[in-house]
């Protein structure tokens, strides 16, 4: 059944603190009003479709709407007053809501929505991982660490969202300030010490994590994406280096391996460890002696300060994770976490939904789902399958919609060069007319050299892709479906239809393995 596209979800504290509109007036900067203190807050919302009873509904001007022209859902929801700037105030008194008058909700928002939960990331130990790939495997392997040390964990995410037991769905990889400070509210409550979570560029930018100061924040990479919002690099890297600022982390944890890592590293106004996966000498953590194997897994050595030196065993791929596996050890080491923890929970971590995941199957050659969906991505894991393939490298992949245009060309490329086969497809269209999307890719697939590049073809249904490229599979090759990894639905002019690659490649094995099997009793004879 198609859905409209994931809204966000509001879970909030059992038992939330309880403010008069007149300090929240104050804490925000505004002077209060007659009647604000018999007013009682319980719980904050910057979406009329997340107001709970006893919210204070913030309407903010965005690039879309203006939050004010939702004042009238907010408040037939349960919202008992509203903050807004001074465009917005009239709706909002409209809608009979107290209003507090602010020139910049948006540069309140976060800080507020702390105070009102009474700042839970205070009491929780936080670690925050930022970069363009890698955050959702590091938060993973920091998570399971964390457990291994004896903490209770929380863990937010692109995948999902971990309160204690209780998974959670997550629309986004970084929630808005009030969803994420009422769930670490909720955390707290339910007696979670560590939480690890991701930190997008657009949290970054939009203020999501005003309001948390990490105890170690962690830098993976950058490399280009979200151009749609940043507009160029240098902005992208000043978003993420906003992070590693003393209003947002005590200590940072740099990758001296990337270009933007050693600059950040370099100007950072906050205590920063360094790491290298590349065992480059001048980091604090490096890896060293690794060991990829064939089968996905990896072993190799991190050594650090003093003469410390662990060693440590990957059950996953690539040299791509060893980095991501050196960044959460450091950044565990940093946080005074037990390196026995790390070294015992990386052996057993067995990986995370879609990322570089093997679909089952009787079939003589791999399948593999992956979410690299940009360049810097698809070019790591299809060098990295060509080191443990025998056959062919089999790439499927497109570019999702209303996302930054300029990596379409730049991943046809990388997999034109890297692949001997490339099957485009679309990804999420989102509002986009999917084939000027592929048109594309494929340019930059067919701008690279015929002798220097693997066939290219143009397949748009993406289940007939996957058909194409696991029936073109020889024995020995490799299959990899990129681009979507854990997503579960295709999200094409506001609607999300299902949609799994894993599900998809094992539908189509079995499909195949069915008609091969009929083939072959046809020749056995009755
Ligand atoms: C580019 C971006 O991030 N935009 C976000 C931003 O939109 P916006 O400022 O334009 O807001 P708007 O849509 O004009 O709405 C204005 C106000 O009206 C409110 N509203 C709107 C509709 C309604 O019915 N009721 C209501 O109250 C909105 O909540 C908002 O407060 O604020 C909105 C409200 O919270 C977000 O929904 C929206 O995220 C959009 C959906 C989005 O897709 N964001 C993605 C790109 C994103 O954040 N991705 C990163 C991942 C990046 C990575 O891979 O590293 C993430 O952290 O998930
Ligand atoms: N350290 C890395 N360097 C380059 N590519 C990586 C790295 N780690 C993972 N990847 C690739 O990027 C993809 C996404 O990885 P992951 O989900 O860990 O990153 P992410 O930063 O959380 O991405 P997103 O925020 O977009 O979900 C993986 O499927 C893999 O293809
Ligand atoms: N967090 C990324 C995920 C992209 C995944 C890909 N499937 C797409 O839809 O572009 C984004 O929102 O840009």
């Amino acid at each position: 059944m198609a859905v409209p596209a994931a809204q966000p979800m509001s879970r909030r504290p059992a038992n939330p603190p309880r403010h008069t509109l007149a300090e929240i007036a104050r804490v925000a900067g505004a002077d209060p009003a007659p009647g604000f203190a018999e007013v009682t807050v319980t719980g904050v919302a910057q979406d009329s479709r997340l107001v709970v009873p006893g919210d204070l509904y913030i309407a903010r001007p965005g690039t879309v709407a203006h939050g004010a022209d939702y004042a009238a859902q907010a408040a037939h929801a349960g919202a008992v007053a509203a903050l807004t700037d001074p465009s917005g105030a009239a709706a909002c008194r409209e809608a009979d809501l107290p209003t507090i008058v602010v020139p910049d909700p948006q540069s309140v928002l976060g800080p507020l929505a702390a105070w009102i939960y009474g700042h839970p990331s205070r009491d929780l130990l936080m670690l925050g991982v930022t970069g363009t790939n890698g955050k959702t495997t590091t938060t993973f392997l920091l998570d399971v660490a964390l457990r291994q040390a004896g903490h209770r964990t929380g863990l937010l995410g692109t995948v999902e969202t971990r309160v204690g037991e209780e998974v959670l769905p997550s629309a986004r990889t970084t929630p808005e300030a009030p969803e994420l400070q009422a769930l670490l509210a909720l955390m707290r409550e339910r007696g979670v010490t560590a939480v690890a979570m991701e930190v997008s560029s657009h949290a970054l930018t939009y203020g999501r994590v005003a309001g948390v100061v990490f105890d170690v924040a962690g830098f993976s990479n950058l490399t280009q994406d979200h151009l749609e919002l940043h507009g160029d690099l240098e902005s992208y890297f000043a978003a993420k280096a906003a992070l590693f600022h003393p209003d947002r982390a005590r200590r940072g944890v740099v990758n001296l391996d990337d270009h933007y890592g050693r600059r950040l590293a370099r100007h950072a106004p906050i205590e920063v460890v360094t790491c290298s996966a590349a065992g480059a000498p001048g980091a604090d953590w490096r890896a060293e002696a690794v060991h990829l194997t064939s089968d996905g897994t990896s072993r190799f050595r991190i050594v650090g300060p003093e003469g410390a030196r662990y060693a440590l065993n990957l059950n996953l791929p690539g040299d791509f994770n060893v980095a991501n596996a050196l960044l959460a050890a450091t950044m565990l080491v940093t946080a005074g976490v037990e390196p026995a923890a790390f070294v015992s929970a990386f052996a057993e971590f067995t990986g995370l939904p879609g990322r570089m995941e093997r679909v089952p199957g009787p079939q003589d050659f791999s399948v593999i789902v992956d979410y690299a969906h940009t360049p810097d991505a698809v070019g790591v894991v299809l060098r990295s399958a060509r080191q443990w393939t025998k056959g062919r490298v089999i790439a499927v992949l497109g570019c999702g919609g209303d996302r930054d245009q300029g990596k379409r060309p730049l991943m046809g490329q990388v997999a034109a060069r890297e692949a001997d086969m490339v099957v485009i497809t679309d990804d999420n269209p989102r509002s986009e007319d999917p084939a000027r999307v592929r048109r594309a890719i494929l340019d930059g697939a067919c701008a690279v050299p015929a002798t220097e590049r693997g066939d290219v073809v143009d397949v748009p249904d993406r289940r007939e892709a996957i058909r194409w490229a696991i029936g073109a599979a020889r024995p020995g090759d490799t299959v990899l479906i990129l681009g979507k990894g854990h997503e579960q639905g295709q999200e094409v002019a506001g609607v999300v239809y299902p949609f799994d690659d894993r599900v998809v490649a094992q539908e189509v094995l079995h499909e195949m393995s069915e008609t091969t099997q009929a083939a072959e009793r046809r020749v056995a004879g009755p």
